[in-house]
């Protein structure tokens, strides 16, 4: 039995997972970490993760940019393994995740989806001939009006995957509103747009000449992020220390 401490474990994506384990015979939550305590849980939850003194074989996180750092430190004092779902996080924040996957094993993943997953493999194909063919790239997300960061973590992790086959050559533009000039070839667009329930949408779209090709994932459920949260929980649970991403679990 994986014993897991949920973190931000009464947010909509703690609320999600804590449905799917509490169905699932081989993994439990044995305590949840959040600011935001509405006595709705089955397990003790704690306001800080720095209070939490129950022990866990893996730690799953979907909270807020800003508590990323106590979890960190947290992670590397304890050795702790931890799947890392929270987007938003500073260059400071993704250089210490480094520093601690030597000290505890931890899973970052922007998107935990299959299909997401799946996508990040296809486009480095699919960049390797469009792109010197001459077509240019860019990236649309949509999400609902809750979410805090922008653009989505996955969008930037689809560029990076992209940008990663292509030498890392390319610059993101997040906006053209103040620029006055034609759109360079070696450059990656990235748009946001935030409205109602949309759970995410993420286009990428390949124009050449005469032709456009656009890759689309559609998330329907927040499920497909559990799912694959437990399933990456359960495979880094007594884990060595390192760096982990969502391709090791599913191959
Ligand atoms: N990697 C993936 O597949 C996915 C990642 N996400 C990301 O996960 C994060 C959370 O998403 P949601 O659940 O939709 O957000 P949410 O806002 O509904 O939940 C976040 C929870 O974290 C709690 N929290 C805030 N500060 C905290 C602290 N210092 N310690 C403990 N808990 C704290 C809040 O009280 C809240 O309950 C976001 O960054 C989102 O982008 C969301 C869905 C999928
Ligand atoms: O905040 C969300 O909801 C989501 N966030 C992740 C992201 O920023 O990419 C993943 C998913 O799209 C849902």
């Amino acid at each position: 039995m994986t014993k897991v401490i949920m973190h931000g474990c009464n947010g909509k994506m703690g609320r999600t997972i804590t449905e799917i384990i509490a169905a699932d015979e081989g993994i439990e939550i044995v305590a949840g970490v959040d600011s935001f305590d509405e006595e709705i849980n089955s397990y003790p939850v704690f306001s800080n993760i720095e209070l939490c003194d129950v022990e866990a074989d893996v730690i799953i996180d979907f909270s807020n940019a800003k508590a990323i750092d106590g979890l960190l430190d947290y992670c590397e004092q304890r050795k702790v393994p931890c799947v890392l779902c929270t987007t938003g996080l500073s260059e400071a924040q993704l250089d210490r995740i480094k520093e601690v996957a030597k000290e505890a094993a931890m899973l970052k993943s922007a998107n935990m989806s299959l299909g997401v997953n799946m996508l990040l493999k296809l486009l480095k194909e699919a960049a390797g001939i469009l792109a010197p063919a001459g077509f240019d790239i860019e990236i649309v997300e949509r999400h609902h009006n809750l979410k805090v960061d922008a653009p989505s973590g996955t969008a930037l992790a689809l560029a990076d995957s992209i940008n990663e086959e292509l030498g890392n050559e390319y610059e993101y533009v997040y906006d053209r509103s103040a620029r006055r000039e034609k759109r360079p070839r070696k450059e990656i667009g990235i748009s946001a747009v935030r409205g109602g329930t949309i759970v995410g949408d993420h286009d990428v779209i390949f124009a050449g000449t005469d032709e456009v090709i656009t890759f689309s994932h559609s998330a329907y459920t927040k499920a497909i992020f559990a799912k694959g949260a437990v399933q990456a929980a359960k495979f880094l649970a007594g884990k060595p220390a390192g760096l982990y991403d969502m391709s090791h679990v599913i191959g």
